[in-house]
């Protein structure tokens, strides 16, 4: 007997390929198995996705048979495959796309002999039900936060100071799940795995008592076999808490019951190619389709955002009542609630934020006088503190004061920046790299000089300024600097944050690698050197971006109580009334949320409003922009369902404009309405192949559609 049935491979969404494909077995085949297929000359690994009644209409001839099952995997389960198909269809890609990027790429290479091999391998059950590890006591604020989120069933947004002990709340909601249901899964993501060691240790120590193997980390950092390891721990259901980074979000789980996105408000849960997914979106969607399919109990799976700067869409949805808000206004071991004065119970334990007036300071100082004095005193008391540039490499510029040259990138439209450790001149956009010059390369002067500072150069300039003072102990003061030029080895920031951490470092400069995330317990200072270039950025989200992030280095200083106190901020800027600096003072988040939310209402943007961006590279903008304008026109023409509520803006340069020789151009879409937008641009998708096809823009490099973009 013949049976038929769709299966979906890795076509680009941009093929002929895209939809499901047509083949026949010989025995029935359960949707969400994995098979090999012939494909062209090669064989690859798909999805079994729907059994079909007949061919469909296939020519005999052209119908091709499955070559192997994957034997020993059990099929990806209903709610896996629907969440595969939404997220493709939301994102504007092809389901096979989606699916097949979302399973480990060893899967692809294995024959089903070696796959065989690796499913026999069996852990041994380890567990043991001492799970008495030292239990921290519960803060009250943590205590009825988790009694507030058990009684609810909506997702819910855990609103929490930065110190407030957030990932304590994170580990017993987690706890409570997996107690409740032996087979029960957790998946728990953060932004940056790597930028934080400290967490994934900590969630290996609570739940050591499951067994080995029974917590997993998913990430891009894994070699491929540790990759598939993991997934198939996570599918088997072995697995029973999955630490991962936005990629988890897609992994096969199939008893998955409670979410939780840590630093939800953090850009990097958006997948910036292929598939544009936001991860914290997707984690909200995945949750109510786990419940659906669990049966009679909706809330069988829950979803736990948690951020001290959460963004203005789960702002906004708590506002409407779309998800529970939990607050944790104050830091644990703050006295706050117990002080008399109103004025340190706003601060809950929080840094004292000074801002100082650059205009009040010498001309060209890099560090105000009145913060290099703190910093000095920092010293001299034995404590840490943190210079925060973000900004990386010697200067951002190169130049010739005799006849203006900088060192331009020739393949972008920007500065390579000037590292001295290797005196390379080298762009961060493209990655061209050139040793500097002796001379001018224009008029061969040879006092060409740095213009401007990142970090490499103000590690040299404090090393300067701090070269006369001495630690408690006599010692020379000990300046280190974490960013991605000093860590780029294996292992490298994993042993720099643990000098931090071991007290080995007096004053730690960095980007914002530092800034986010890390529970430093000496730190009593932060300073922000420059913090103002973001605050008039063409994009309106740079400065929601920059307050986060500004909050979020605040939140580094003072984590231990008996410090908190003592502990600042400091903020160096040119624009000391700048409303944003008003709120930081305050740690008032809320005041700024309302501000930006009254702004972007009034402007009709996200979150009032939805939008997606068209992007399109090609060797000149006329091509890349007169892509953009004929798509867009044709779709007018054609009158495309939709397109009456879509407002489509002009086409127009990218901010940086060529990128490796490549013109950048992009095309924003609003509409009032998500479903109307979603309308559109599926009815668009086979229009933009058209266009593409046209003799005039044949050149064209790529093109792609961001949905719910998050930078403009
Ligand atoms: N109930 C508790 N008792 C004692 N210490 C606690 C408790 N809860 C958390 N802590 C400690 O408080 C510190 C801060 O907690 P945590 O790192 O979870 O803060 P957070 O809210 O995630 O902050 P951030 O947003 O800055 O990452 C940690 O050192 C943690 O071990
Ligand atoms: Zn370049």
């Amino acid at each position: 007997m013949t049976f038929w049935l769709n299966v979906v491979l890795a076509t680009p969404a941009h093929s002929a390929l895209a939809g499901p494909l047509t083949y026949k077995s010989d025995t029935e085949i359960a949707p969400g198995t994995l098979l090999r297929v012939p494909l062209g000359k090669r064989e690859v690994l798909a999805v079994a996705w729907e059994n079909l009644p007949d061919s469909g209409g296939l020519p005999e001839d052209k119908a091709r048979q499955i070559s192997a099952v994957l034997e020993g995997l059990s099929p990806l389960n209903t709610s896996w495959r629907k969440l595969t198909s939404f997220t493709a269809a939301y994102y504007q890609r092809s389901p096979g796309e989606v699916a097949l990027a979302a399973l480990p790429p060893q899967l692809r290479e294995l024959s089903t002999l070696q796959l065989a091999r690796r499913l026999k391998r069996k852990t041994a059950d380890t567990s043991s039900t001492d799970s008495s590890a030292d239990l921290p006591e519960l803060s009250p604020q943590q205590a009825s936060v988790l009694a507030d989120f058990q009684a609810d069933t909506r997702p819910a947004l855990l609103f929490g100071a930065t110190g407030s002990g957030k990932t304590e709340v994170y580990l017993r909601a987690a706890a409570r799940v997996l107690a409740l249901d032996p087979d029960a899964q957790v998946l728990v993501m953060v932004p940056e795995i790597n930028l934080t060691p400290q967490l994934q240790s900590r969630f290996e120590a609570r739940f050591a008592h499951l067994g080995r193997e029974r917590v997993v980390a998913l990430h891009s950092g894994l070699t491929p076999a540790q990759r598939l390891k993991n997934w198939l721990a996570a599918h088997s259901g072995q697995a029973r808490l999955i630490l991962g980074t936005r990629m988890a979000v897609l992994a096969s789980m199939p008893r998955l019951r409670l979410i939780v996105v840590d630093e939800e408000h953090d850009p990097s849960y958006k997948q910036q190619e292929g598939a544009r997914y936001s991860a914290r979106d997707l984690a909200i969607y995945r949750a109510r389709l786990e419940a659906e399919y669990a049966g009679s109990d909706q809330t069988a799976c829950r979803v736990l955002l948690g951020s001290a700067t959460p963004s203005l869409e789960s702002w906004q949805a708590c506002k409407v009542g779309r998800y529970q808000r939990l607050d944790m206004a104050e830091r644990i071991g703050s006295t706050a609630t117990a002080a008399p004065s109103d004025q340190t119970k706003a601060n809950a334990g929080l840094p004292t934020v000074r801002g100082v007036d650059m205009n009040h300071q010498p001309k060209r100082c890099v560090i105000a006088p009145p913060l290099l004095e703190a910093i000095v005193q920092r010293i001299a008391r034995g404590e840490q503190s943190l210079i925060f540039l973000n900004r990386r490499g010697y200067a951002p510029v190169l130049a010739c004061h005799d006849c203006g040259w900088k060192s331009e990138c020739p393949h972008c439209s920007a500065y390579r920046v000037f590292h001295k450790i290797d005196r390379s001149l080298r762009c961060h956009h493209c990655g061209f790299a050139e040793r500097v010059p002796h001379a001018c390369p224009a008029c061969g002067n040879l006092d060409i000089a740095p213009v401007g500072r990142g970090t490499e150069r103000l590690e040299e300039h404090l090393a300067e300024l701090l070269a006369g003072v001495t630690r408690p102990d006599g010692g020379p003061v000990r300046i280190a600097r974490i960013d991605a030029d000093t860590t780029r080895l294996k292992g490298a920031l994993e042993a720099q944050l643990a000098g931090v951490h071991a007290g080995q470092v007096d004053v730690l400069v960095g980007t914002q690698m530092i800034a986010k995330g890390h529970d430093f317990r000496h730190i009593t200072l932060v300073a922000a050197i420059n913090p103002d270039s973001s605050l008039f950025s063409s994009d309106f989200r740079a400065s929601e971006r920059l307050f986060s992030l500004l909050m979020q280095a605040a939140g580094r200083a003072g984590r231990d109580a008996k410090h908190s106190a003592a502990s600042q901020m400091w903020v160096q800027t040119f624009y000391p009334t700048h409303p944003l600096f008003g709120a930081l003072k305050n740690h008032d988040y809320p005041a700024f949320a309302e501000q930006l939310l009254e702004e972007r209402q009034a402007a009709s943007m996200p979150p009032f409003a939805y939008s997606a961006l068209l992007r399109a590279d090609a060797k000149t903008q006329e091509i890349a922009q007169g892509f953009l304008t004929a798509a867009i026109k044709a779709a007018i023409d054609q009158q495309l369902p939709g397109h009456a509520q879509v407002t489509a803006y002009p086409a127009v340069p990218l901010t940086i404009q060529r990128v490796a020789n490549q013109e950048r151009a992009q095309m924003l879409l609003e509409s009032d309405s998500r479903v109307a937008l979603q309308r559109f641009l599926a009815a668009w998708q086979p229009l933009l192949f058209e266009t593409r096809r046209q003799a005039e823009f044949k050149s064209l490099t790529r093109w792609a559609i961001d949905v719910d973009p998050i930078a403009i």
